[in-house]
């Protein structure tokens, strides 16, 4: 069993509280990405779990095992960070079996442990040479090679694809996601990259100064934000607020939008998330359907990108919309217009504001 198991984790740094109350859970085998802004965290939570930090109070369990005092070494973790810490006097078999050396695995036994960890990285014919004469993705694949080589029980990974360009990181995400499942190694990721996060893992948590405010598969936290601080950072998102009546929420301007899911009780304030791209744009006097909200706006900007368009658009009550459209439905709606936004209730979800 190698999950592990933060609980109640706190660390101060002087007299400034950098993780309060982290209490999660990261399962056998699963890719969980640690998601969220500058300085919120993610990179302390992770030193915690490798040992290089001691938090002020709370537990770190491995497969079961309590390591909060365990030193680095023998948590028997892979490691891998932004920037290529290989060791530039050596070669890549050298780099890679550096961690068997000191575990005292050495000759045939090593080489063979190298050469698979080259393989699963896919540089098998480049043991023999320095890290001078590779490209930045060829030394990450290196240091993951060096990570994975040793067998860890679980492999950590601080925005290891950030100092990548973009052709590579997409490269090496995909190579990333395969080196995951194929090893089952229980991940640990950290990015400041939405997409990446969606994209990649099984698992999202997302840290708002030293908290996790929300975690899931990517799918619920994306579909069902809690609050407008996991909206806004996963992802674009127009926010609606207004008094509930009748189970609906009455905006400033007397429209009234539905929403799929409970609502605080008549009278009280509640704010809803739509993503963009959930709305739709009909012409300004065709009639919404059924279940479906509709709001009416004006264009104020529309961002024509080849096969998507994005709009700004203003409601009746000041508020800024943002829509995502595919290129797909006859001419480009233009700047000035007004027309009829439509989406379903069941994308309308209610938030903590
Ligand atoms: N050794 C340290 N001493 C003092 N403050 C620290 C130390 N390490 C981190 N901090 C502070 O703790 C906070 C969280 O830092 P951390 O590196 O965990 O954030 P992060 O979410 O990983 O950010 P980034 O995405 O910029 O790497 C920051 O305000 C940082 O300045």
């Amino acid at each position: 069993m190698t999950n592990v198991e933060v609980k109640t984790v706190a660390k101060h740094y002087g007299g400034t509280p950098v993780l309060t109350d982290i209490t999660c859970h990261f399962a056998e085998g699963s890719f969980t990405s640690l998601l969220g802004p500058s300085g919120s965290g993610k990179t302390t939570l992770l030193r915690i779990i490798a040992g290089f930090v001691a938090p002020d109070h709370g537990n770190v369990a491995i497969g079961g095992k309590d390591v909060t005092h365990t030193p680095v070494r023998a948590r028997n973790i892979g490691m891998v960070f932004q920037s290529y810490a290989l060791f530039p006097h050596m070669n890549v078999n050298q780099n890679v079996g550096f961690g068997l050396a000191r575990r005292g695995i050495r000759g045939s036994a090593a080489r063979d442990k190298i050469a698979r960890a080259l393989e699963m990285v896919r540089l098998p014919d480049f043991g023999a040479r320095s890290p001078k004469q590779l490209s930045g993705g060829q030394r990450q694949r290196v240091a993951l090679a060096r990570a994975i080589v040793t067998e860890p029980t679980v492999l950590l990974l601080d925005e290891p694809l950030s100092a990548l360009d973009r052709r590579l990181r997409q490269e090496m995400q995909v190579e990333l996601v395969r080196i995951q499942r194929e090893s089952g190694l229980t991940t640990i990721f950290v990015t400041h990259d939405q997409e990446e996060a969606l994209s990649l893992s099984d698992r999202v948590a997302i840290l708002d100064r030293g908290e996790i405010i929300q975690s899931g598969r990517p799918a619920e936290v994306y579909e069902r934000p809690r609050t407008r601080f996991a909206a806004e950072f996963l992802g674009d998102s127009n926010f609606m607020s207004g008094t509930v009546r009748d189970r609906t929420i009455v905006l400033e301007d007397g429209q009234r939008i539905a929403t799929g899911f409970d609502l605080p009780s008549d009278g009280e304030h509640a704010t809803v998330a739509v993503r963009p791209e959930k709305m739709t744009i009909i012409g300004g006097h065709d009639p919404a359907s059924d279940g479906e909200n509709q709001l009416s706006a004006r264009v104020t900007n529309v961002i024509y990108a080849g096969p998507a368009l994005t709009y700004t658009l203003q409601g009746v009550d000041g508020t800024t919309l943002k829509v995502f459209a595919q290129n797909r439905d006859g001419r480009p709606r233009e700047t000035g217009e007004t027309v009829t936004l439509v989406w379903k209730a069941a994308d309308t979800v209610p938030i903590e504001a």
